[in-house]
């Protein structure tokens, strides 16, 4: 038994007549085209009896930079990097499965972002490529997904990885997810508090595993880091191609960065100040006041990963492949320590002040939360990565009947 098999057994407890038992193996393909890049999960389930939960036994994880955002202007080539992913799928899942496995691709806020035509022209191109496939397709397979989802959908991943959705005693775990163009909280409130003073849209009921949640999620378009570095320089929504300065990035900086197709000229204070302080000033204009704050999550303690994970890790907060616990306080000090020394660190992304910086102003002053707050950094629980992509695929299964 490898520690996965051993682990899952404890979620699912074992068919009580298992020689009656008819295993059945499926599999669903689900792209998550994220703002920087897309990525295929292939994932394989299977369930010994239709009364019980399917089991997760494995995931084939691959990704493609930069995402389909960049593509804007040339749709075929967005779609030919999918179909690149897709022929890693045709070799995963057995030939006589094909016909009877989903794909299914859902964008986030790089195509939020976009023009209504060009992201619609990307979409379709995508969804030829599938058409072209020998999967299932189910309808709507190729679409942009709600912000709400895409905090629910990690949530179900997180909590589902760590075994509370099953069996009685359910300790739920709030989720963070900064993306590179959006920002998610989700977490099931305890408190009646949280539900009224909560803006109604802020509240979803969502069923899965044949239990309803009611969850507390919204997802912040524009706040994901390097929509936050766009803001910070001043350059978001400006047809201004001038040169973007910032106390956040070393003194002698010049340079150019493209994100969502659009190439933009930054650099640092050469006079003025730069460090913590004054960059810490910078971001909280992006910040303060933007973002509602619930009181329930300020001792409370969460999972949190994408960008939170790789800052912490660049910087050796943790290690890069087993992660850790945090508190919000660690993003501070490791800002001071960056921004104030930004020689030491010229070797790493001009960018890392900025984003450490911004990442202490979104949790203490964005969400509201304690310098003592706990956060759990995760990339992988049990091998299987903490993406919304796993909770979209029991829902899709679950829509389509493939599973209860
Ligand atoms: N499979 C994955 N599981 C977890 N995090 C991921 C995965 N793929 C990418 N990420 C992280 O997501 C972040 C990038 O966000 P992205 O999804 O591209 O933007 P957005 O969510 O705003 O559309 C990075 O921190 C990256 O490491
Ligand atoms: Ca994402």
């Amino acid at each position: 038994h490898s520690n996965r098999e051993m682990w899952f057994q404890d979620l699912f407890p074992p068919n009580t007549c298992p020689i009656n038992a008819k295993t059945k193996t499926f599999y669903g393909i689900m792209f998550d085209a994220g703002s920087t890049g897309t990525r295929i999960h292939i994932y394989t389930f299977v369930q010994k009896s239709p009364e019980i939960l399917p089991e997760l036994e494995g995931e084939i994880f691959e990704s493609v930079k930069p995402g389909l955002s960049a593509y804007a202007d040339q749709p075929e080539k967005g779609a030919e990097s999918v179909k690149r992913l897709l022929d890693m799928a045709i070799d995963a899942v057995p030939p006589h499965l094909w016909k009877k496995t989903p794909v299914v691709l859902k964008a986030t806020a790089g195509l939020r972002l976009l023009s209504e035509e060009k992201a619609q022209a990307l979409l379709s191109e995508v969804k030829e490529v599938f058409e072209e496939s020998p999967f299932l397709v189910p309808e709507d397979s190729v679409s942009i997904m709600d912000g709400s989802y895409e905090g629910i959908l990690a949530w179900i991943t997180v909590n589902f990885l760590t075994g509370q959705l099953s069996g009685q005693n359910q300790h739920t775990v709030g989720t963070l997810d900064l993306g590179g163009a959006s920002t998610q909280i989700t977490f099931l409130p305890r408190f009646e508090e949280t539900l009224k003073e909560s803006p109604t849209d802020f509240l979803t009921s969502f069923e899965m595993f044949n239990s309803t949640y009611k969850l507390y999620t919204h997802s912040y378009l524009g706040f994901g880091l390097k929509a936050a570095r766009l803001a910070t320089l001043g350059a978001l929504n400006t047809e201004d191609r001038q040169m973007f300065r910032s106390s956040c990035l070393p003194k002698q900086l010049e340079a150019e960065w493209h994100f969502g197709g659009v190439k933009y000229r930054y650099g640092g204070n050469k006079e003025g100040e730069t460090g913590f302080k004054p960059c810490y000033l910078e971001v909280l204009k992006v910040v303060k006041g933007k973002l509602h704050q619930p009181d329930e999550i300020r001792g409370s303690s969460f999972y949190a990963f994408s960008y939170y994970y790789d800052r912490a890790a660049d910087t050796n907060l943790i290690d890069y492949e087993q992660g850790g616990v945090l508190e919000v306080r660690d993003f501070e000090r490791k800002a001071k320590e960056v921004c104030d020394n930004m020689e030491r660190f010229s070797s790493a992304s001009p960018f890392l002040c900025m984003d450490l910086t911004y990442i202490t102003a979104l949790l203490k002053e964005g969400f509201g939360f304690r310098d003592n707050t706990l956060l759990q950094l995760t990339k992988k629980v049990n091998n299987i990565e903490t993406s919304w992509t796993l909770g979209a695929t029991f829902h899709l299964l679950q829509s389509l009947g493939i599973t209860y």
